[in-house]
């Protein structure tokens, strides 16, 4: 049984239309006659995405064209972007249109600018990771105040324009409403970004999982390993882990919270000796200064309940430090 440190309420404090998207949203549907699409910039498993503009500001956008699923999912996503909207590094939405014939719904989003963060990061200077991870961090309090866990931060839901030193986090279709006791889904975020609460089957996870992938985007960086738990399954996800954070410190995790290794574990699992930081500090690993691998450590832990929140993390020493 596991309860969030912080916001546990968030959501209950709120009127209930504000997290139960199950009763349906009411949508203030716009034309989709206003928008053209100018090119395909990206394909998920849920959606298509489009570089396009408005005709009638003249001005880019973004056409996020949901792939027909579960309206239950497309309602969530929709409650979770109209919560959000406007917050502090959130992208925004402009507006909800549905295609006519299909009546699949189309989002409109402002466009970023963005390059891609294998040419990007290798770029970053320490006083760039202070920067850009601290407006991630506000991105991730907000959402979280709001009583919203993301579920799948990782590179390419982070969008950077370095030009106007603009970050906006994107892809809230995976997100969700936070509740104290609620069992989640643990088929969450991407393989690589996932957290050991997820890969043990931990359901009552919370909005901790989302530092759990800013410590994997913020190792991968500093330490010049992209990414920096590379799993070729789930369960392999976690053994990358565990040849890390150790075994014995896993099973003293698991205890922790009454579970056992699931089966699959069984013949993949070794026993692995917890590393130190430094054995990954190597003349190359230039950023790998004391006060950011302090904060790695502070957020790559097994449990969920030991790492830095976004608030925490955000006023870590690492930020307060002056590189040149
Ligand atoms: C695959 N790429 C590249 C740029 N870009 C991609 N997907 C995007 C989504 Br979804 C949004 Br919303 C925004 Br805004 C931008 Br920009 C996006
Ligand atoms: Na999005």
């Amino acid at each position: 049984y596991s309860v969030a440190k912080v916001y546990k309420n968030a959501c209950e404090e709120r009127p209930q239309e504000y997290w139960d998207y199950e009763q349906g949203v009411t949508i203030d549907w716009g034309k989709i006659s206003n928008y053209e699409i100018i090119n395909k910039i990206g394909r998920g498993k849920y959606s298509e995405v489009f570089s396009g503009r408005c005709i009638v500001n003249n001005q880019k956008c973004v056409i996020k064209v949901l792939k027909p699923v579960k309206m239950k999912k497309i309602y969530r996503e929709l409650k979770i972007l109209t919560n959000l909207t406007g917050g502090p590094n959130v992208v925004g939405l402009y507006d909800i249109v549905q295609d006519t014939d299909s009546k699949i719904p189309a989002l409109i989003f402002e466009e970023i600018k963005n390059v891609d963060f294998r040419t990007l990061y290798p770029t970053f200077k320490l006083p760039d990771i202070q920067y850009y991870f601290t407006q991630l961090l506000i991105a991730l309090d907000y959402c979280h105040s709001m009583g919203i866990m993301h579920r799948d931060v990782k590179p390419q839901n982070v969008m950077i324009d370095p030009t106007e030193r603009k970050l906006r986090l994107i892809d809230w279709g995976l997100a969700e409403f936070y509740h104290p006791g609620v069992d989640y889904n643990v088929r969450v975020a991407s393989r690589y970004h996932k957290g050991p609460e997820l890969l043990v089957n931990l359901n009552q996870y919370d909005y901790s999982l989302d530092l759990w992938s800013v410590g994997c985007m913020l190792a991968a960086i500093v330490f010049k390993k992209e990414p920096f738990f590379k799993g070729s399954s789930n369960p392999d996800q976690l053994v990358k882990i565990a040849t890390v954070l150790g075994t014995k410190e896993l099973l003293g995790y698991l205890g922790k919270y009454g579970l056992h290794l699931p089966s699959e574990y069984d013949n993949i699992m070794r026993d692995f000796t917890k590393k130190s930081w430094t054995h990954f500090i190597t003349p190359e690993t230039k950023l790998a200064v004391p006060e950011v691998v302090d904060l790695i450590d502070n957020l790559l832990r097994y449990d969920h309940q030991e790492r830095l929140t976004a608030k925490e993390a955000m006023n870590h020493n690492f930020f307060k430090a002056k590189f040149e």
